[in-house]
C-alpha cells in the first residue's frame, strides 16, 4: 500500500479532460492552468497599449464587461453597431498584435476538439468584475461561421450559459474555471450562450476578476 502512489510520481500529468456538450461543443477542463501566469502577463502587455474599456450598445447603454482586443482585428460596440475593426478607436492604433502562445493555444485546442488548422485574427479580452454578467447572445458579427469559438477562462470562476439554436431554448450551465478552454463551431457554431454574475472573490494570478479570452476568425 504504502508504495503504491510513489509508481506514479515521475509520470507527466494525465492529458486535460475533454468533455462534449455538444456536437461541436468542447470543454477543455484546465487546458491552459501551466500557462495561465504567461497568458495573464500577454494580457498585462495587451492592456498597456488598448486599455479596458466599457463599449456603448447600439442602444446607447453602457455594456457592463470591460474589453479590449489583441489581433488583426478587434470587436467593437458603438451607436453605429457591432462590428470588427482594425484600429482601437482610443489608442487611434493597430490593435496589439495576437501573442504566439495565444496563436499556439489556439490551434492546439480547437485540434484538440476536432477543428484543426483554426487561425483566429480577432482576439477579445472581457474582463469581469465580480457582479458583472453577460447577456444571452449568438457570436455572428464574422464572416465565415465555419470556423470555431475557442474561448479561455482565466481567474475568477463563472457559470457560462450554453443553449440552443434559438433565444428561447434552454440554457445548461457550464462551470468555468481558471484554465479551462470551451471550444464551440460547426453545427454549434451559433449557440446562445452568456455568462452568469461573476461571484465575489479574489484570485491569486488575476486579483478580483474573471479574464475571458475569445478567440475567432472574423474575416475569410
Ligand atoms: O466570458 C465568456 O465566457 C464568454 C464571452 C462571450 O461570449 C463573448 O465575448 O462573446
Ligand atoms: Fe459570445
Amino acid at each position: 500500500m504504502s508504495g503504491t502512489l510513489d509508481l506514479f510520481a515521475d509520470l507527466p500529468p494525465p492529458p486535460p479532460h475533454a468533455e462534449r456538450l455538444g456536437p461541436g461543443t468542447v470543454l477543455l477542463h484546465g487546458y491552459a492552468l501551466e500557462r495561465a501566469p504567461a497568458l495573464i502577463a500577454a494580457v498585462e502587455r495587451i492592456i498597456a497599449a488598448s486599455p479596458w474599456r466599457q463599449m456603448i450598445t447600439p442602444g446607447g447603454q453602457t455594456m457592463a464587461v470591460s474589453m479590449s482586443n489583441c489581433g488583426p482585428l478587434g470587436w467593437i460596440s458603438d451607436r453605429r453597431g457591432y462590428r470588427y475593426v482594425p484600429l482601437d478607436p482610443l489608442s487611434g492604433q493597430p490593435w496589439p498584435p495576437l501573442p504566439p502562445l495565444l496563436l499556439r493555444l489556439a490551434d492546439e485546442a480547437a485540434t484538440a476538439a476536432g477543428f484543426p488548422g483554426f487561425v483566429p485574427d480577432a482576439c477579445l479580452i472581457n474582463r469581469y468584475a465580480p457582479g458583472t454578467r453577460l447577456s444571452l447572445h449568438q457570436d455572428r458579427d464574422e464572416e465565415d461561421f465555419s470556423q470555431p469559438i475557442v474561448s479561455l477562462s482565466l481567474g475568477l470562476p463563472a457559470v457560462f450559459l450554453l443553449g440552443g439554436a434559438s433565444r428561447n431554448d434552454k440554457t445548461v450551465k457550464i462551470p468555468l474555471l481558471h484554465g479551462d478552454v470551451l471550444v464551440w463551431g460547426g453545427p454549434d457554431r451559433l449557440r446562445f450562450h452568456g455568462v452568469q454574475p461573476v461571484k465575489d472573490g479574489n484570485h491569486a494570478l488575476t486579483g478580483p476578476c474573471r479574464l475571458n479570452l475569445t478567440l475567432r476568425r472574423a474575416r475569410r
